[in-house]
């Protein structure tokens, strides 16, 4: 036993060594006692462990007693970073614990996926390349029908968080119009990040390109759906970088394959999608098997953003890098974690 805080590391899927680089870790293991468990075995720490630990590095599933026994607990760093309502947040709150997630380290590498996808999506970038290496290819003009610029097009954005933010800086060079609808956000926050907050039906009928970076929630699932995807202008882009549970997934498809719009989706129903899925052979759809967030530069900056907090936590201060769980919509959260990092 030594007199350093002690932290009590299960961030899996994530690792240690995926979350923080190496003199990073070496700093955590300086600063603080880490005791590395799972999420099944917390519970079954022997007291002296469990009334030691400052800071949880992980989401475990806690029950009330389990919390009970975590007396000198003072932050939960989620680094999955979506929310599992799998403790009760009332009482973790009222004992003035923090719930903190890392995911704003996602933004800006889905911000740039989404770019990039939008790009293709608009210039036939990707279906030009199959095209050529079928020996199918088009020359100059002929291939670019329906095609179109981003530049100056209506863009907008469902869900105006983190990364919905992120994709509105990245766009600005191409100087859109910003179309945002985030039932959750206050207008004047909106319009701070450059865009005119208008109603679902408003964006989807205006906008050339449709970025869908809404979290799943409790009162949301699968509100994008046939009528919405009709209402879209005929040959939009729709890009999916959130969840497909805010999707009804089958209509998305529908949509698609009757050419009414164009689409690209990094993520799916079920992940990875069974092999046989119609979804693998439909054109006009840009496949991308979950990778928008994942880049290893992203995760390490999670280590750097705990350990700055630990830092001011330690120190009587509130956590100012990681973002705070909100009491109001902790408990409302269902975009399910990751199971592939
Ligand atoms: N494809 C990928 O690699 C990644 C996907 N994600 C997913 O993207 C989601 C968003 O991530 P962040 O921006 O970091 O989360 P965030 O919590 O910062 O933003 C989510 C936004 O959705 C808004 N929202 C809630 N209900 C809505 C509704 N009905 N319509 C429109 N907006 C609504 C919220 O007000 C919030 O502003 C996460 O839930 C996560 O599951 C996150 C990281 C990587
Ligand atoms: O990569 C993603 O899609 C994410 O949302 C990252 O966070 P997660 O591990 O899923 O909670």
């Amino acid at each position: 036993m030594t007199d350093k805080p002690l932290v009590i590391s299960c961030p899996l899927p994530r690792t240690l060594p995926l979350i923080f680089a190496p003199d990073r870790l070496a700093e955590l293991h300086a600063r603080y006692e880490v005791i590395e468990t799972t999420d099944e075995d917390l519970p079954g720490l022997p007291d002296a462990v469990l009334s030691r630990a400052r800071h949880i590095i992980g989401q475990p599933p806690l029950d009330t007693a389990t919390l009970a026994r975590l007396s000198a607990l003072r932050c939960v760093f989620n680094v999955e970073s979506n929310l599992l309502n799998n403790m009760p947040y009332d009482e973790v709150f009222a004992r003035g614990i923090h719930v903190v997630t890392t995911g704003a380290v996602f933004a800006l590498p889905v911000a740039e996926m989404g770019l990039g996808m939008a790009l293709s999506l608009l210039r036939g970038i990707h279906s030009a390349d199959a095209d050529f290496r079928a020996g199918t290819e088009r020359w100059g003009g002929d291939g670019n029908a329906g095609m179109r610029q981003l530049s100056g097009a209506t863009v907008g954005i469902v869900g105006f968080g983190d990364l919905g933010r992120a994709l509105g800086r990245v766009l600005t060079g191409f100087r859109p119009r910003l179309l945002v609808h985030d039932p959750w956000q206050a207008p004047s926050v909106t319009r701070a990040g450059g865009a005119e907050p208008v109603g679902l039906d408003a964006l989807l009928a205006q906008s050339d390109v449709v970025f869908v970076t809404a979290a799943v929630t409790s009162e949301n699932a699968g509100f994008l759906g046939a009528e919405a995807f009709a209402s879209m202008k005929p040959g939009a882009a729709f890009i999916l970088l959130s969840r497909a549970e805010v999707v009804d997934f089958e209509a998305l498809m529908a949509a698609v394959d009757r050419g009414h719009i164009r689409a690209a989706t990094d993520v799916f129903p079920q992940e990875p999608m069974p092999a046989d899925h119609p979804v693998r052979g439909l054109e006009g759809l840009l496949l991308s098997a979950h990778r928008a967030g994942a880049l290893d530069s992203a995760f390490a900056q999670m280590g750097e953003m705990v350990l700055e907090d630990m830092d001011l936590i330690d120190r009587g201060l509130p956590p100012q890098v990681c973002k705070r769980a909100e009491r109001e919509t902790v408990a409302r959260m269902r975009s399910r974690p990751v199971s592939v990092n």
